[in-house]
């Protein structure tokens, strides 16, 4: 089967235009926790209709058939159309966002990069379909793992697409990393802000926690003073978001859907409608240089964003502790770089 039956609904005036969303991978384990919240607009918005296309590949046709089938079902009102392909050119024409989960997912006792090979090869030909038949301005936003290295494969075969518009996921680092500090200080994870999440999503990522803050009716409190203990904040917190994926893993044998999914939400939205003033999120976004890490690569920085741009947050200090960290996730990333142009000619 090449492709699934198109279904598109008819749309009054009174509607804003709706969003071209894709989603790929959209059969998997991601996928499906996704597609009902991108329907029901925890990602664009309450008062913004959506029309989603979904990928998946020929063996997992049937299935996306059947998620087609489930969203039809749940009568979401901002869903406008769908359309449930295995087409990747009809998948990707004029979509405004493109959320790129396909791929194999790591199993227990693997590293992301174990996943390499399979999934850079995959991000290489859909980098090219994106900027044949995306709009023009498409915001990309890859999951996939490795995550960052999958971002840097599609950022180089598709030239045209702006570099600011291509980012990976760590927010659920991010989120993660405010869950254990909600729980270290028995806080609500709404009242903290402004972690950071530096560098590859993969082990060596660096949860920073030196800029974070709780908010009170007092103003702002440093997480660091609250917590008072610098040795939990660079071992067990660090170990704890940086092997959390994992943990999942081993628990659930399968990957952190709902999780990641509401993370993918939370890193579109502010992407298009802006961060709180004051506050910045993790967000995987190719390097200008700031913080001494090697242009190009795409590596998670503190950014605000505002009508629709990113902006990495200038100016933090940065003790040495830190930039040893930095540093080291940084030389991981070069290195996945380098091992994943070798797959990419090990495939021709
Ligand atoms: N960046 C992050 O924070 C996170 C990343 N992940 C990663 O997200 C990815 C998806 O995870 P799950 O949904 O749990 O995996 P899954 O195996 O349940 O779903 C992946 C889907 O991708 C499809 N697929 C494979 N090749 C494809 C292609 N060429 N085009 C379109 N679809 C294709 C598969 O058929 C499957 O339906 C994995 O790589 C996983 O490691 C997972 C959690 C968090
Ligand atoms: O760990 C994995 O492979 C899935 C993932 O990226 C995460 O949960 O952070």
């Amino acid at each position: 089967m090449g492709k699934i039956v198109r279904h598109m609904w008819s749309f009054t005036h009174v509607d804003k235009e709706p969003v071209i969303v894709l989603v790929t991978g959209a059969a998997g384990q991601i996928g499906y926790a996704l597609v009902p919240m991108i329907a029901r607009g925890l990602m664009l918005g309450p008062d913004q209709p959506v029309i989603l296309h979904m990928l998946d590949i020929e063996p997992a046709a049937e299935a996306l058939e059947g998620v087609k089938m489930e969203l039809i079902d749940a009568a979401f009102p901002l869903l406008k159309g769908v359309v449930a392909t295995t087409d990747v050119v009809e998948a990707c024409m004029n979509v405004n966002i493109a959320v790129m989960v396909g791929g194999f997912p790591r199993k227990e006792g693997m590293e992301r990069k174990d996943v390499m090979s399979k999934n850079v090869a995959i991000y290489k030909a859909q980098a090219s379909a994106l900027e044949q038949h995306a709009a023009a301005d498409c915001k990309v936003l890859v999951v996939a793992n490795p995550a960052n290295t999958n971002a840097l494969i599609l950022k180089e075969f598709a030239p045209s697409i702006p570099e600011k518009n291509i980012t990976c996921l760590t927010r659920l680092d991010h989120n993660r990393a405010l869950g254990q500090i909600s729980e270290r200080l028995n806080v609500p994870v709404s009242e903290v802000k402004n972690v950071i999440v530096w560098g590859n999503h993969s082990s060596t990522q660096y949860p920073d926690a030196n800029h974070a803050t709780i908010i009170t009716s007092n103003g702002d409190k440093s997480v660091r003073e609250l917590v008072a203990d610098d040795n939990w904040l660079k071992t067990e917190f660090q170990s704890i978001v940086q092997q959390r994926g994992a943990a999942i893993i081993k628990a659930r044998k399968l990957s952190s859907a709902l999780s990641a999914a509401s993370a993918i939400c939370d890193h579109m939205r502010d992407w298009v409608h802006g961060t709180s003033t004051g506050t910045w999120v993790s967000m995987g976004v190719c390097s200008d240089g700031s913080y001494g890490i090697e242009p190009g690569l795409i590596y998670s920085f503190p950014v605000s964003c505002q009508n629709g741009k990113w902006s990495i947050v200038q100016g933090l200090k940065i003790d040495e502790f830190s930039r040893a960290k930095m540093d080291a996730t940084a030389k991981e990333l070069i290195e996945e770089k380098s091992t994943a142009y070798t797959c990419l000619e090990l495939e021709k």
